[in-house]
């Protein structure tokens, strides 16, 4: 079997005219959105993001602040920074990047951030209300896991309802803002759903785990994590992972997921591939909850 690709890019581009939409309609009604990003150290995946967002901020007219802090900042220098963010009317939504340094509690920073501007559903308020199912801001990279299916099973003309109805999603990695949210929101979906964490790769059981699924979500940060024996034939798998490898010969380094893509394609049915599955969708969706946030904070000012 040949997977059949899911291409993200496109699924991006669709969504992003529905973005540039709401942009323009919140110009017409004179609402600024301005979308901050607060990246500490040079993490890979995060700067690749930072650089992404960026990008698609200036193309979509939509106002843009990166803040760009070394590694060894302290905590109560980042909370200052949040601070900041909280209180300036131009900013919407705030996005701090992960992971950040060892020095710094990330559950404070969490803490810190204005709820109405927490975008990305880590402040208690808002992962509580996603685990409720009642979400305030849908995260958009376990937002984007699920676009990308929901979108493919229009295109193989397969009732939503019907194949997450009967699927067990298995996701890789448990993070507050990836894994966690995905299972979430295969709960909304009413699927089956089994979380795994690297205890199951230590303890020789990660494939005993993954070859059960139906939908294999990953996103560990594991470069080859996933190979053709932990993918059952069949399913659809999606990689998440953002992470760089070094071409031995060349020196060059290129973006890999977490997927060995060449041996899963030969199994699965579909796959997302890493570059150009998720990742692209993220940023548009990152976009349209800023636009989601400057909207919500408009009619409680206004
Ligand atoms: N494409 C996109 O849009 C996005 C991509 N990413 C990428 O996704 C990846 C994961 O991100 P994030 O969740 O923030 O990462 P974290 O490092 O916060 O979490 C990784 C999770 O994976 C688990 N894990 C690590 N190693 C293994 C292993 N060998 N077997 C099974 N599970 C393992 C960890 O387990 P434990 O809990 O036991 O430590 C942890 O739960 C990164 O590469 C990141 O760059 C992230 C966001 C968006
Ligand atoms: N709080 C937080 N939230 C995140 O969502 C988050 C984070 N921290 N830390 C880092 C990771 C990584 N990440 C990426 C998302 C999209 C692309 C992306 O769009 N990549 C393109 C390719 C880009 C290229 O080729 O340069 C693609 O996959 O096709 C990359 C990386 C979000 N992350």
């Amino acid at each position: 079997m040949t997977a059949q690709l899911i291409n993200g890019r496109k699924i991006a581009h669709a969504l992003k005219a529905e973005v540039t939409a709401e942009v323009a309609a919140l110009a017409d009604a004179g609402i600024a959105c301005g979308l901050a990003t607060v990246l500490v150290g040079d993490d890979y995946g995060s700067v690749a993001y930072v650089r992404r967002i960026g990008r698609i901020a200036e193309e979509l007219g939509v106002a843009y602040e990166q803040v760009l802090l070394p590694g060894t900042t302290t905590q109560d220098e980042l909370l200052a920074t949040i601070d900041r963010l909280n209180r300036d009317p131009a900013v919407s939504g705030v996005l701090v990047l992960r992971p950040l340094p060892p020095q710094i509690s990330e559950v404070d920073v969490f803490r810190a951030l204005d709820p109405q501007k927490d975008i990305e559903s880590v402040h208690p308020e808002n992962a509580g209300l996603l685990a409720l199912g009642t979400p305030r801001f849908v995260p958009s990279t376990a937002a984007s896991v699920f676009h990308l299916l929901d979108s493919w099973l229009d295109e193989v003309g397969e009732d939503r309802a019907a194949f997450y109805h009967r699927s067990l999603i298995v996701v890789v990695g448990r993070s507050n803002n990836v894994g966690k949210p995905a299972i979430s929101l295969a709960y909304d979906r009413e699927a089956a759903m089994m979380s795994v964490d690297e205890w199951a790769s230590r303890e020789g059981r990660l494939g005993w785990h993954t070859r059960q699924a139906d939908v294999l979500v990953v996103a560990a940060g594991v470069a080859g994590l996933i190979r053709a024996e932990h993918v059952r034939p069949g399913a659809v798998v999606i990689d998440v992972g953002i992470n760089p490898r070094e071409d031995p010969g060349t020196g060059q380094v290129r973006m890999v997921g977490d997927v060995e893509f060449d041996e899963a394609r030969g199994r699965a049915r579909a796959i997302a591939p890493v570059p150009g599955g998720v990742g692209p969708v993220t940023d548009v969706w990152l976009i349209r909850n800023t636009v989601h946030a400057a909207t919500h904070h408009a009619r409680k000012v206004s």
